[in-house]
């Protein structure tokens, strides 16, 4: 019996003010939590501010290394001890812009768990390569390189989320069966390793979700939450996004 609990994270991007944490923090305690998990993926500066008003709160990436002359950079100890529960590792704009391989986001991963953090995978493909048809090659591809690496086992404590590159920041939403079919192509590739981890594992679906698309979304059957980016900074949106998930739990 599969033991998952649903999700819903807001990343943030380069968004967000110190308003916005104040005014998020009071829309969310309206958001009853007891059945989902809700948290946000501020930028770095307001991670503080967002754990200090009761906010679960993540970064949006760690460094692959663990201190040193790297400026710029932040580690995973530190988002750790701030009080920070998770973190996301291989965001398409993450291995799109600053040039992220599969192999430094399975490091970045590693790191994440080394420090007590639960990393968030993200995984999807370009639309060329949906075109190509090598949309389950290139999530296979991701995946493995962090499984290879670190054992299926690390992915007890860890949450996946598939994020199409196409459906990003541009309105264009995996219909939910599209979203599905990908989301099962992850568990049972999971499941031919480990069934138990492929039951319990969280998969979140992201891209262009909103409040109009989430109720459908969440209602498929290997769909457990979504990562929001745009519709997260709009608390009555994400609001209402939450309770879709909650409806589904
Ligand atoms: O990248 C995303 C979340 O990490 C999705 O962004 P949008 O919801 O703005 O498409």
């Amino acid at each position: 019996m599969a033991s998952r609990k649903p999700m819903v994270a807001g990343n943030w991007k380069m968004n967000g003010s110190v308003e916005l944490i104040t005014t998020m923090a009071d829309t969310l305690k309206n958001a009853s939590n007891n059945k989902i998990d809700v948290l946000i993926f501020p930028p770095f500066p307001l991670l503080s501010k967002a754990l200090e008003a009761d906010i679960v709160a993540g970064s949006q990436t760690v460094s692959h290394e663990d201190a040193g002359a790297f400026t710029g950079e932040v580690d995973a100890k530190l988002v750790f001890e701030l009080g920070c529960k998770y973190t996301l590792v291989g965001h398409s704009e993450r291995r799109s812009i600053y040039g992220e391989s599969n192999d430094v986001v399975a490091l970045k991963f590693e790191k994440a768990q080394e420090n007590k953090l639960i990393p968030i995978l993200c995984v999807g493909e370009s639309e060329t390569q949906r075109e190509q048809g090598l949309t389950e090659s290139v999530v296979a591809e991701q995946l493995n390189v962090v499984i290879d690496k670190l054992g299926v086992a690390a992915l007890v404590n860890s949450v996946i989320a598939y994020e199409p590159v196409w459906a990003i920041g541009t309105g264009k939403t995996a219909s939910p069966k599209q979203a599905q079919e990908v989301h099962k192509f992850i568990r049972n590739k999971i499941a031919a390793l480990d069934m138990s981890i492929a039951e319990n594992i969280t998969l979140l679906y992201g891209g262009s979700v909103n409040d109009q698309n989430s109720e459908l979304l969440f209602a498929q059957a290997d769909i457990d939450g979504g990562l929001i980016g745009g519709a997260s900074l709009k608390p009555d949106a994400f609001l209402s996004i939450c309770n879709s998930a909650q409806r589904n739990a």
